[in-house]
């Protein structure tokens, strides 16, 4: 890890956890104290959030968009893929050394690691750096209430460590350093309940935790909806390889994408790599459900596999499911790895907005479907939760109409067969 991200020193964190620490041009001159650096930031006359706001527009402006005009959401999409790739740098470092006590279990059991809260307390503090102007609106997954415990002490450390840490890595946010409380208060930014009016941005700071701990496949899920609806999305997965989730030849496949889309202006994928080109994906052309390959979750906790297979049966699909974690689904989908991708909760699980808004208009502009097992298009504008019929399907135009006879027969079925017990 040290190499690839270029790291010259190693920070120790005491005797549970090194960090590397890397020198970049804007990082306090050799022999300037590294701990005398992040408090200095924390209390220059001009406030560390100026400080960066300033000079990112600057730099924005001057390298980003040059002197062409910027067109709509354009400047919400650097912002937005700013913010997944530094997250992704941070999910990247710990998923490299997770430990155990760095997995928490929230009040409804689910994992939540060192990672979540740090990728949520940098996409907060990026975007709204970068985009000063207006109110910043975030829905966000994770809050803070866990982590003011006392019994929290020691992950709220390193979580803070880890957050600078990344923070340091950035010729833009290097010189940004902030305290216990102010990673609290980013995360916590996430509070919005959303809706139907205004601009929210919508974050799952990792979807797939499970896979994450596992060493498997996550994603940084970003988006932000105007007024009820979608506008852009970006999906940050790590580990997902940049041609083909079919060559797992990792010798020579190189491993990280970052997926994007405007609304009308088509999806794209790049590695996250800074600096790298995008280029532009489309959902498979398929029309022969025989031919079709199917996505679903790896947790069979998450989505119900025997209806799927059913579905999938139904369909006349012959390939077995493609199971794998978070919405980097709903990026392979969009690029044509796969045809279809079917989940169904069990009874009484809530979709949250975050678990479905970036795939969504990654799928969508790319050119395929997203609905519920209706056949309704999904509805965002309702708050922190999707209210939906059953389940979540996607695939292409062609494809969807015999998917979702296939899906309603299935699930009449399942519901007949519980019904006789
Ligand atoms: N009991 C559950 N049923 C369905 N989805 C769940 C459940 N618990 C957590 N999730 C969420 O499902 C998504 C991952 O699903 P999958 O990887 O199976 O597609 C994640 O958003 C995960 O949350 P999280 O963001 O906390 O990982
Ligand atoms: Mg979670
Ligand atoms: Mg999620
Ligand atoms: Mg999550």
């Amino acid at each position: 890890m040290a190499a690839r991200l270029g790291l010259s020193t190693v920070f120790s964190l005491g005797p549970r956890k090194a960090l590397p620490v890397r020198l970049p041009c804007l990082l306090p001159a050799p022999g300037y104290p590294f701990h005398r650096h992040f408090f200095t930031s924390l209390y220059s006359p001009i406030s560390p959030l100026q400080l960066v706001r300033n000079l990112s527009q600057v730099t924005m402006s001057a390298s980003i968009y040059g002197t062409s005009q910027i067109s709509s959401y354009e400047k919400e999409l650097a912002a937005a893929k700013k913010a997944a790739s530094l997250a992704a740098r941070l999910c990247q470092l710990v998923q490299a050394e997770i430990l155990q006590s760095d997995v928490q279990s929230k009040a409804d059991k689910s994992p939540v690691t060192v990672a979540d809260y740090g990728s949520q307390a940098i996409v907060s503090l990026v975007l709204e750096m970068e985009l000063s102007s207006g109110p910043f609106s975030l829905v966000a997954e994770e809050d803070s209430e866990d982590l003011r415990k006392d019994s929290s002490k020691e992950i709220l450390s390193r979580i803070t460590d880890l957050v600078n840490y990344t923070l340091s890595t950035d010729p833009v946010f290097c010189n940004i350093t902030l305290s216990e409380e102010g990673v609290l208060s980013a995360i916590d930014k996430g509070k919005s309940e959303g809706g139907s009016s205004g601009r929210h941005w919508v974050l799952d700071p990792i979807d797939g935790t499970k896979g994450f701990v596992r060493g498997d496949q996550y994603a940084i899920a970003l988006a932000l909806l105007d007024q009820g609806k979608v506008v852009l999305g970006v999906l940050g997965c790590p580990n997902l390889p940049l041609a083909s989730i079919q060559n797992t030849n990792q010798n020579v496949e190189q491993i990280g994408c970052l997926f994007s889309a405007i609304v009308g202006k088509g999806a794209l994928v790049q590695s996250l790599d800074e600096g790298s080109s995008p280029t532009k994906i489309q959902v498979t052309t398929i029309d022969n459900p025989v031919d079709a390959s199917f996505f679903e979750s790896f947790e069979a906790a998450h989505s119900l596999h025997d209806l799927t297979s059913n579905i999938a049966k139904k369909l006349g699909v012959k390939a077995p499911p493609v199971r794998i974690d978070s919405q980097a689904k709903y990026g392979a989908l969009a690029r044509g790895d796969g045809a279809i991708y079917l989940r169904f909760p069990h009874k009484g699980y809530r979709e949250k907005i975050w678990d479905h808004a970036a795939g969504y208009i990654v799928v969508t502009e790319a050119g395929g479907v997203v609905t519920d097992a209706a056949g309704n298009d999904l509805d965002f504008s309702k708050g922190r939760y999707l209210d939906l019929d059953t389940g979540i399907i996607a695939t292409n135009t062609n494809l969807m109409p015999s998917l979702l006879v296939a899906v309603q027969e299935s699930i009449k079925e399942q519901q007949e067969s519980v019904s006789l017990l």
